[in-house]
């Protein structure tokens, strides 16, 4: 669903993927941040816009209306270092007989995405059967790169209505290989920003693949030197001069 109070702290941002989003990436690396650009998706009503909103300005707001898939940003610290997070909220996906029904727009944000968070209700298991399929989709759409994922179950709070045993997302995200996290957007911030927390640390990490230990230490080789232009001219001027001296010695 779609913010409807009008939100000054958070920047609404282009369609992912147009030229204007682009525009907007340029200036962040301009101002020498760091990106990380997290897809949020799951079923209708799952309370998808609810976790940005919670995560983006700690506030729990009860009033939607339908998703436009906007797109938002926020700065975090991640180890010491502050990155520029956009966080792209999506319409919920439908599923049809022959499976789930992923349209352009979702695609497109899925693509554009460094990271991915995958959100269900504990009220809705029909929500929570779309997660494998979701993740699958998800990779796909990454292939050669497994994109960082993280599940969240939320509305937490809803236990008399409760369909889904958390202990059920936890094992299904043990098998996909994704952190998991079981929320109540309504009633608790701090397991949301934890769920964002740690997807961006996974993304800050593969992002800067040379801070590894293999890597620094290669680095730290020194690299023969590589002779620079007048060297060249001098070396070249030399062989030309001594095949002149043999063919005049002819
Ligand atoms: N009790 C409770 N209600 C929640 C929670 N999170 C979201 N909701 C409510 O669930 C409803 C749906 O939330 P949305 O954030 O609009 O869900 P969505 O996934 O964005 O929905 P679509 O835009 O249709 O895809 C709203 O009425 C929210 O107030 C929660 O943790 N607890």
């Amino acid at each position: 669903m779609r913010l409807i109070q009008n939100m000054c702290t958070i920047a609404e941002y282009p369609a992912p993927g147009s030229a204007a989003a682009a525009a907007a990436d340029c200036c962040l690396g301009v101002a020498g941040r760091r990106l990380v650009k997290i897809a949020v998706v799951g079923a209708s009503g799952v309370g998808k816009t609810a976790l940005v909103v919670r995560f983006l300005t700690k506030r729990f707001i009860g009033d939607y209306e339908r998703n436009a898939g906007n797109l938002y940003t926020r700065q975090v610290q991640i180890e010491g270092e502050t990155l520029a997070i956009q966080v792209q909220d999506t319409p919920g996906v439908q599923v049809h007989e022959n499976g789930l029904s992923c349209g352009e727009q979702l695609n497109r944000c899925i693509r554009w995405a460094d990271a991915v968070v995958i959100v269900f209700s504990v009220t809705d298991y029909k929500s929570y059967e779309l997660i494998g399929q979701l993740h699958q989709h998800v990779q796909q759409l990454h292939l050669g790169s497994r994109l960082p994922v993280v599940v969240v179950a939320n509305k937490a709070d809803l236990l008399h209505v409760k369909q889904v045993d958390p202990q059920l997302g936890l094992q299904l995200a043990g098998v996909l290989g994704c952190s998991f996290y079981e929320v109540s957007v309504s009633e608790n911030y701090n397991d949301v920003y934890n769920a964002f927390h740690v997807l961006c640390k996974e993304v800050s990490h593969k992002q800067q693949p040379s801070s590894t230990p293999e890597k620094r230490r290669t680095s730290l080789i020194p690299r023969p030197k590589s002779p620079n232009m007048q060297d060249l001219k001098r070396r070249f001027k030399q062989a030309l001069s001594a095949k002149v001296r043999t063919v005049t010695s002819v």
